[in-house]
């Protein structure tokens, strides 16, 4: 594998996760694998578990980490072709992605969505650029469109976790203040369709994801009867899609309660509104697996690494 870019670059999901918890189990048995290398992690955004995680899974494969937070210390990029740069744009990805790539070996991106310009968005241009103008191979800390290194710690939380031969797994929208990405939400539905599991998304009307992304998997809009059986359930907000980046409603009665969680496990990528998203009683119990989840973030991006190192 050269890039790890979407769910779509994982070969062979279950066979990853197997190697993702033996590699948990002995973090330091391929120290030497990126010795004399380096990966550079860039982050537009801001970030706890990616940015910590990321660099723990590398210092484990022995590789050399440089962290720069491109948003506030890097100069605002340009990406458009053929552009007069006289406004607020001082380099171009052209240059900054080939300087960039002359440091290191592994490149890590984090770049937000505006929520304001859709097909902007879509079409990646941080992480594209990246890839377009070096030759060196990209890793996506949470894009625009996907999250995958936060599904892949999901599908191995999931595994660690699961009991049964086909567990019901729903993914439920939850109110939240801010216009939040679909990066998130749009990896898990891709890690779940490579999944034996009865899995369900339900939201309100109007925040109807991607359906080039959701295809044939099950919307559910009553979220009462999505959580029915329920073992696990994955709470996360997003904005509009259709309404692209707009929050319609903020009704409480979509917050994950512990009534309505049941006997499931809950889940959620974090940083979590306390009491708008999730009630405290959820978090506080032995039912939640946030800890854990951001505990498996060090081992499927060592995970990812490691196969990165492998094919340089
Ligand atoms: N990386 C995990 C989630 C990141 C981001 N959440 C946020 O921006 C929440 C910020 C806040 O609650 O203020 C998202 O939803 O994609
Ligand atoms: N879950 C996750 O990606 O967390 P951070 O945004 O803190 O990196």
């Amino acid at each position: 594998m050269k890039h790890y870019l979407s769910i779509k670059d994982i070969d062979n999901l279950s066979e990853w996760v197997k190697e993702a918890r033996i590699l948990k189990s002995q973090p330091k048995a391929d120290k030497n694998l990126g010795a004399n290398k380096t990966i550079c992690l860039l982050f537009f955004n801001n970030s706890l578990r990616t940015r910590l995680s990321t660099q723990k899974a590398a210092m484990n494969l022995g590789l050399d980490v440089m962290v720069m937070n491109f948003g506030s210390e890097g100069w605002a990029l340009e990406y458009g072709d053929g552009t007069i740069m006289n406004q607020n744009t001082s380099e171009h990805i052209k240059e900054a992605a080939q300087v960039v790539s002359q440091y290191c070996d592994i490149v890590a991106i984090r770049a937000f969505p505006s929520l304001t310009d859709k097909e902007q968005d879509e079409a990646e241009v941080v992480l594209n650029g990246f890839k377009k103008y070096t030759s060196i191979p990209v890793v996506n800390m949470e894009s625009s469109v996907g999250h995958p290194l936060q599904a892949l710690a999901d599908a191995i939380t999931l595994d660690e976790q699961n009991t049964k031969a086909r567990p019901k797994v729903v993914l439920s929208w939850a109110p939240h203040p801010k216009a939040l990405p679909h990066a998130v939400a749009n990896s898990f539905v891709e890690m779940m369709g490579l999944q034996e599991a009865d899995f369900v998304i339900t939201h309100p009307e109007g925040y109807e994801l991607n359906e080039a992304i959701t295809q044939n998997a099950t919307i559910e809009y009553d979220q009462k009867k999505a959580l029915e059986n329920a073992d696990f359930v994955y709470v996360k907000n997003w904005s509009s899609y259709k309404d692209y980046g707009k929050i319609l409603i903020q009704d409480p009665n979509w917050m994950m309660t512990k009534e309505k969680l049941g006997s499931a496990k809950f889940m959620h990528c974090l940083p979590v509104r306390r009491n708008v998203v999730v009630e405290d009683a959820v978090l506080d119990s032995d039912q939640s697996l946030v800890i854990e989840q951001a505990n498996n973030r060090t081992y499927s991006a060592q995970i990812v690494l490691k196969k990165i190192l492998e094919s340089l």
